[in-house]
């Protein structure tokens, strides 16, 4: 009892209002193995009194123009920003990030979500055409779905969370989000902002907990017409099963495979920092992680050398520690799936360069419960094993060698996933070429993560469904009619 009252403990943000649970979920902190806050285990009566809210908000808010809901958005935004590095320290602890990455990347993106959809929901137009011989005008409007349900994962928690209220929001649904159940401690302190922020009680609706209590309910409740998730591909198939009953919108977005190919006229002085980046960020744990890599065999032993030296040089540490480049995995059991991979690599007769089971992880005293391991080289591994076919999402990475272009593009799109790819070339037609023949909804070509919000975010394949972005989410998020007049 003692112990428990120390614990953080999180409520559900319902109708404006924090509302206590009946019970709660343990939650750990990633860096020590400890449980730290209580997560509301929340389940069908928390939907319901999450969809009444929406309901009594939606037409106040639907009804009010962009401009007034741009308005509330960039307020929003402002008072994220005033409270960054609180922020970035909550969502360090919580996932086990660097607090680097979170002061950096995670928190400021959340920010920018909402300052983009705050501006992006002005500068919307509809279409108009006319029909002279029978005398006609057609035009369209578009008007917000309803109540949206917003299911978000653990790895960018506070970014994706925002990356789909505020496309949401600004088109002018109301909104029930479940963050997911390890990683909600940023959307509830999200929830004290709200009212500051003039969001009116039923706007923004927060209910935490597991996936198949109050994930869910939420997902099969008949007056939650539109759902957008982000997770892995079985989640997003039971999302589907739980929705076609009601014919309900989907945006699903999900998990990759991603290749890097890399050709014998890359600039390693830059592909092989950015390689290492886009392999072990955020530990592993971005959807758009490279997890596969192609390098042209004439230069392949030496990119091997560079590419390992480049990894060791990647450091483990404590998510407060800010020489870190990489913190703690999100818990035990991921931790354990994604070393169970190295593990079915060597008994597969593949070579471990670095990392796992070679190199030897320092870490202090408090932390060695902790869920870290070291950026895993793995090479002489065939296209047909499970590290080259299945999501990780870990700090794993395979190295192997190609000879011609179109090996390697048959190759790398030998996968069930087609989410993010990066090619690495200095001859500017193969660059060309090579992106558009790969099966990828996103190519980045020397360069990796350098996002354009406006453009289509999103995959092929069995990474999802649907695409997110300026005018891919205000689509999303609202209905179109085609309005016909006679004159
Ligand atoms: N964007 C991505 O590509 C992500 C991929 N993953 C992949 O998924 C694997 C498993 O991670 P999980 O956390 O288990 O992902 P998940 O897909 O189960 O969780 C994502 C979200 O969906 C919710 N959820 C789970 N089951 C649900 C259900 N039946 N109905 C409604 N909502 C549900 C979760 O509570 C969480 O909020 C990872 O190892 C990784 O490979 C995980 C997170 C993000
Ligand atoms: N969806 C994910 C990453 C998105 C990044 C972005 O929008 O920039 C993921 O890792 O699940």
């Amino acid at each position: 009892m003692a112990a428990t009252k120390t614990l953080l403990t999180l409520e559900n943000f319902i109708g404006g209002k924090f509302l206590p649970c009946n019970s709660y979920i343990d939650s750990y902190d990633p860096s020590t193995g400890e449980v730290y806050c209580r997560v509301p285990d929340s389940g069908k009566a928390e939907i319901e009194a999450a969809v009444e809210a929406a309901r009594d908000a939606f037409p106040g808010w639907s009804a009010r123009s962009p401009q007034e809901r741009s308005q509330v958005l960039t307020q929003l935004a402002d008072l994220l920003e005033e409270s960054l590095e609180e922020f970035a320290q909550a969502e360090a602890k919580d996932q086990g990030k660097t607090i680097t990455l979170a002061r950096t990347v995670d928190i400021p993106r959340a920010v920018q979500n909402f300052r983009f959809f705050a501006s992006s929901i002005l500068h919307h137009t509809s279409e108009c055409t006319q029909m002279e011989p029978v005398g006609c005008l057609h035009y369209t409007v578009r008007t917000p779905v309803g109540i949206a349900g917003l299911i978000s994962p653990w790895n960018l928690p506070l970014y994706l969370l925002t990356w789909k209220i505020a496309p949401a929001m600004a088109a002018g649904n109301t909104v029930i989000a479940k963050p997911s159940e390890l990683t909600s401690v940023t959307a509830w302190m999200l929830c004290k902002l709200l009212p500051k922020a003039g969001v009116p009680p039923g706007v923004v609706n927060i209910v935490f907990g597991t996936g198949p209590r109050v994930g869910e309910a939420l997902v099969s409740h008949p007056e939650v017409p539109v759902i957008s998730f982000t997770g892995s591909q079985p989640t997003a198939e039971r999302i589907t099963q739980l929705s076609a009953p009601h014919c309900k919108k989907l945006s699903l977005e999900l998990g990759g495979k991603n290749p890097a190919i890399i050709f014998e006229d890359a600039n390693l002085e830059e592909c092989i920092p950015a390689t290492v980046r886009s392999s072990f960020a955020n530990q592993g744990e971005i959807c758009l992680c490279t997890s596969r890599i192609f390098v042209q065999k004439s230069i392949y032993s030496e990119f091997l050398k560079r590419f390992v030296e480049a990894t060791r040089k990647w450091k483990v540490g404590i998510p407060s520690d800010p020489s870190a480049s990489m913190g703690a995995l999100i818990s035990k059991a991921h931790l354990e799936k994604v070393r169970s991979y190295v593990k079915k690599a060597c008994a597969e007769g593949a070579q471990i360069l670095c990392g796992e089971g070679v190199d030897k992880l320092s870490l202090p005293p408090r932390n060695q419960a902790g869920y870290f391991m070291l950026p895993t080289v793995i090479t002489g591994i065939k296209d047909e094993s499970c590290c080259m076919k299945e999501e990780i999402f870990g700090p794993v990475t395979c190295v192997v060698p190609f000879d011609s272009e179109e090996e390697v593009i048959k190759r790398a799109n030998n996968v069930k996933y087609g989410l993010a790819a990066t090619v690495w070339s200095s001859n500017v037609g193969r660059v060309h070429r090579v992106a558009k023949k790969l099966q990828s909804g996103l190519v980045w070509t020397n360069c990796w993560l350098i996002r354009e919000l406006n453009l289509p975010f999103g995959g092929m394949k069995s990474s999802g469904i649907g695409r997110e972005g300026a005018k891919d989410s205000y689509d999303f998020f609202t209905e179109i009619k085609t309005i016909t007049v006679k004159h």
